[in-house]
């Protein structure tokens, strides 16, 4: 690796290095100036005399800043690649990412920010050209910012302005890169489509670039074919990633991480003083500090926040790790598995690449957090999961579950084999009564901004809520989607309200009562009752077999649409596929949550009975018919 030297006579000159000894060094990182020949280049370096060249203040800061950090040796793009040899063009774009990874400091210059002030009192001045500095939206400086250790960035006289940790939340605002990202998250926790976006609208000078800049986001090394166009530089970076995906996919079938912002994001953000008393629980504190408590089981009745505790509790984990491995730069580059040949995952095969990355040796200083959440929905193989988790739950593994679920025995007998350690909700009623009132005063509060309630009208809809929650954060939840519906007028508000009842049984059952008074209630069911009964979330175009679809609506896949918004208490459509919103809702159309065989008889009242005998037959005999349209006996004669 070439690295300028600043001498004691103060004089700067190039060096090289093999690999193994490159001394500490700070690195540049900047925008080229639209006339390329404005910078200072490789050839005015070795040819000598170009000092005067506008490019050369940013070489002169960089020496200067990296002697004010007692760093000799610094790195800067313009002049430290002998462009001329395609070798070793090729060698630095591959390797510039692990360049700005090991580099001791990455400093940003920017020469469209001033830190000169017209009026001292405006402050701070430069904030507004920091925000829409063309550093943020060029290719390349995308690795910059996410690469480095530390980035701190200077404004074109060299005064700090501040760095990557600092500046978080402006970086985060102008570039859509999420703050994890920028503290030093391991790379490989977002996923493929996520970390592409970060360089979507930025500009290159060389369409390839747009893929090459990628390389290091994504680890790979691929050789670069300037001239192959855009499109073919994609290809080769997709195919290179993916040639580790069906091991990472089988691992990860979807992405954990994005899977989390996901969800708070659709239950309206996570609030901290509603989870925030677990952390103080015994039950939570002992699995924390102590080895021999490896396993936290959370148990609780639908819609009491176990989904929402959990994602608090990754929030609480992340907060303690990421302190420690911004200091571990091996942690911006996701450590490879060694992997020489991989076949399809069956779950054997998920359970033993999982039981031997939990027994790596790397693991013998650091815990590895492992989290699932709802176990109770684990459709297959969950007695599989059970004794991998019990199994793992104590030395040699370095692994430490925390699980949740409802209060199943067929669990609860498996969990017990290897703790006693169990926080169940249900005995931590106050906490989590008063948990939900912070999350009343909450949702209120935003209800009353956006409809604009008098004091009067807010106090009486809180003491409802108050009242009639009874501990449900999910009841909460449902009830302010309800009064948010914009047709909803405020003076008719409360009478509405009051038509909801409490318990969450008996909230579905008003639910079901208001989708019977639909014109297409008929056909509401029918839905309803075949996507409870199917195994898995059904297409919009199987269920269109299935279901008897009344004249008119056959062919018009928009209306269907409509009809199942019109469930939309239970159901919700995601890619042309039918899903329920959440398990509970799904139970109590089976008959099957607890406690409410009065409320599920009111339900089948209202005609929603459902035999699930007689949805499978009508599945079965539906799907004979519709295969019966193609095929015959002896089809190929
Ligand atoms: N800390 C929190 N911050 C914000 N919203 C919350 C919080 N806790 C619960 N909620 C709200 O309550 C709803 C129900 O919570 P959550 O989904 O966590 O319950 P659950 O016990 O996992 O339910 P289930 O057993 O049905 O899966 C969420 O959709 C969310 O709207």
């Amino acid at each position: 690796m070439r690295l300028l030297e600043r001498t004691n006579t103060d004089t700067i000159h190039l060096t090289k290095f093999p690999i193994k000894d490159i001394p500490p060094y700070a690195i540049l990182s900047h925008t080229w100036s639209d006339k390329e020949e404005e910078e200072f280049s490789f050839k005015d370096l070795t040819d000598g005399g170009a000092d005067s060249k506008h490019g050369f203040n940013k070489i002169r800061f960089c020496a200067d800043q990296a002697s004010r950090d007692g760093l000799r040796f610094f790195w800067v793009d313009t002049c430290c690649i002998d462009k001329s040899s395609s070798a070793e063009l090729q060698e630095a774009i591959n390797s510039m990412f692990k360049w700005y990874c090991d580099a001791a400091k990455c400093y940003v210059y920017l020469v469209y920010v001033s830190t000169h002030k017209p009026n001292v009192n405006v402050n701070p001045t430069w904030k507004q050209a920091f925000l829409q500095c063309r550093w943020f939206k060029r290719g390349w400086t995308l690795q910059e910012l996410i690469a480095s250790k530390t980035v701190e960035f200077f404004s074109k006289e060299g005064e700090y302005l501040g760095d990557r940790q600092t500046l978080g939340n402006d970086i985060h605002n102008v570039t859509g890169i999420p703050l994890g990202a920028l503290q030093g998250y391991t790379l490989s926790g977002f996923g493929n489509e996520e970390r592409m976006s970060w360089a979507k609208n930025r500009k290159k000078t060389h369409k390839e670039d747009k893929a090459y800049s990628l390389f290091g986001i994504f680890d790979v090394q691929i050789p670069i074919l300037y001239g192959e166009g855009e499109d073919k530089a994609f290809r080769r970076l997709r195919e290179e990633i993916n040639k580790y995906d069906p091991c990472l996919a089988d691992l990860r079938s979807t992405d954990p991480w994005h899977d989390k912002r996901r969800i708070e994001h659709a239950k309206g953000g996570l609030l901290k003083d509603s989870y925030s008393w677990v952390l103080e629980t015994p039950e939570f504190q002992q699995w924390r500090s102590s080895n021999d408590n490896r396993l936290l089981w959370i148990k609780g009745d639908p819609g009491k926040g176990k989904t929402m505790l959990l994602c608090g509790i990754i929030d609480e984990l992340q907060k303690s790790l990421v302190s420690g491995l911004t200091h571990q730069q091996c942690h911006r580059r996701p450590p490879r598995l060694n992997i020489t040949s991989y076949h399809p995952a069956t779950s054997t095969h998920f359970t033993q690449i999982l039981t031997s990355i939990l027994q790596d040796a790397d693991l013998e200083t650091k815990p590895m957090y492992l989290i699932i959440d709802a176990l109770d929905e684990c459709i297959t193989d969950l007695l599989q999961l059970l004794e991998l988790i019990t199994q793992t739950s104590s030395a040699p593994f370095r692994v430490k579950w925390i699980v949740s679920s409802r209060k199943w025995t067929q669990i609860e007998e498996k969990l017990a084999i290897v703790t006693q350690n169990n926080l169940s909700l249900e005995l931590n009623a106050k906490s989590v009564a008063n948990a939900v009132d912070v999350y009343i005063y909450y949702k209120i509060s935003q209800l009353s901004i956006k409809k604009k309630y008098n004091d009067k009208t807010k106090m009486a809809i809180q003491d409802y809520f108050l009242s009639n929650a009874n501990g449900t954060f999910l009841w909460v939840a449902l009830v302010c989607q309800a009064l948010a519906d914009p047709g909803l007028r405020n003076w008719n508000a409360l009478r509405t309200l009051q038509t909801f009842p409490a318990g969450l049984d008996s909230l579905y059952v008003r639910m079901i009562q208001e989708i019977k008074g639909y014109e297409h209630s008929g056909l509401c069911r029918d839905i309803l009752a075949v996507t409870a009964t199917v195994r898995r979330p059904i297409s919009l175009e199987e269920i269109t077999s299935i279901v008897e679809m009344p004249d008119g609506l056959c062919d018009e896949p928009e209306a269907l649409e409509e009809i199942i918004g019109l469930c939309g208490s239970f159901l919700t459509l995601q890619d042309k596929t039918i899903y329920f919103v959440r398990q509970s809702a799904k139970d109590f159309l089976l008959g099957r949550a607890s406690n409410n065989s009065r409320h599920f008889q009111e339900a089948f009242n209202w005609g929603f009975h459902l035999d699930k005998e007689e949805v499978n037959y009508t599945i079965y005999s539906r799907s004979l018919e519709v295969v019966s349209t193609v095929l015959r006996r002896d089809i190929y004669g």
